[in-house]
């Protein structure tokens, strides 16, 4: 089971570092467009705070979409790896000042502060990093099981809050995947090309 899920993730990170700077420079105008339209649909809230990531290894470029949530004044979270546990996640409030430091994968982070930590309930929407999706909307991360942990303390089958919403390129989409117990599915992704709802 674990090998299947290993060949899918190495297979379709290869297929996301393979798209050339025009195409990512595309998808993330194309993910701009898409998630403000969404969001409409999803939230009547004037400032809903929004968790998000800074994108790495070839994941859909979330930079212009950040720029553009920062303009609505929107308040925005992102990840920080627990300095304890290791294993699961704080959001933490990101505006253009905010100090950041490198993570263990070399993914940048606000610096730790935690009079600038949401709790995951606080938050309206969570937009999720993503390797491969499938037609359930189960969804394959990196492997680090980073948010199905952080998750898992709140996951009730009818939770409201935050939203899950997966970002993806279309070619991270796999009919079927092989899931674990601990997959938290998502009713939302968005690619370029498409919005998917469960
Ligand atoms: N942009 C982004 N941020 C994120 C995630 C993500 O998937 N994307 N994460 C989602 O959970 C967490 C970080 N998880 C990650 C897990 C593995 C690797 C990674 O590159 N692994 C290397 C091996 C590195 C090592 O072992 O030291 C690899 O597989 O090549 C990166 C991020 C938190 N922040
Ligand atoms: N809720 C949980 N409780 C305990 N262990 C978990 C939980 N969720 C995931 N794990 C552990 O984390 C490891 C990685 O999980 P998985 O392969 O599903 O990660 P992923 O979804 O690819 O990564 P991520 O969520 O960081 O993007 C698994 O080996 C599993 O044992």
């Amino acid at each position: 089971m674990s090998n299947i899920r290993a060949e899918i993730r190495q297979s379709i990170r290869k297929k996301r570092n393979s798209l050339s700077k025009e195409q990512q420079k595309n998808a993330a105008i194309a993910l701009k467009m898409n998630f403000t339209q969404h969001l409409k649909s999803l939230i009547t809230s004037q400032n809903p705070r929004i968790g998000i990531y800074f994108s790495n290894d070839g994941e859909l470029d979330t930079s212009l979409l950040i720029k553009e949530l920062w303009h609505k004044k929107a308040p925005l979270f992102l990840p920080i790896i627990h300095p304890f546990n290791g294993t699961t996640l704080y959001f933490q409030r990101y505006e253009e000042n905010s100090p950041m430091t490198a993570n263990r994968y070399g993914i940048l982070e606000p610096k730790l502060n935690c009079s600038q930590i949401c709790p995951l309930d606080k938050l309206d929407i969570l937009l999720m990093p993503l390797v491969a999706f499938d037609d359930q909307g189960n969804r394959l991360g990196m492997g680090g099981g980073f948010y199905d942990k952080t998750l898992a303390r709140y996951y009730q089958e009818n939770w409201q809050k935050p939203i899950l919403i997966g970002l993806a390129h279309q070619c991270q989409h796999v009919p079927s995947l092989p899931i674990e117990s601990w997959d938290v599915p998502l009713k939302h992704i968005i690619t370029p090309e498409k919005i998917y709802q469960w």
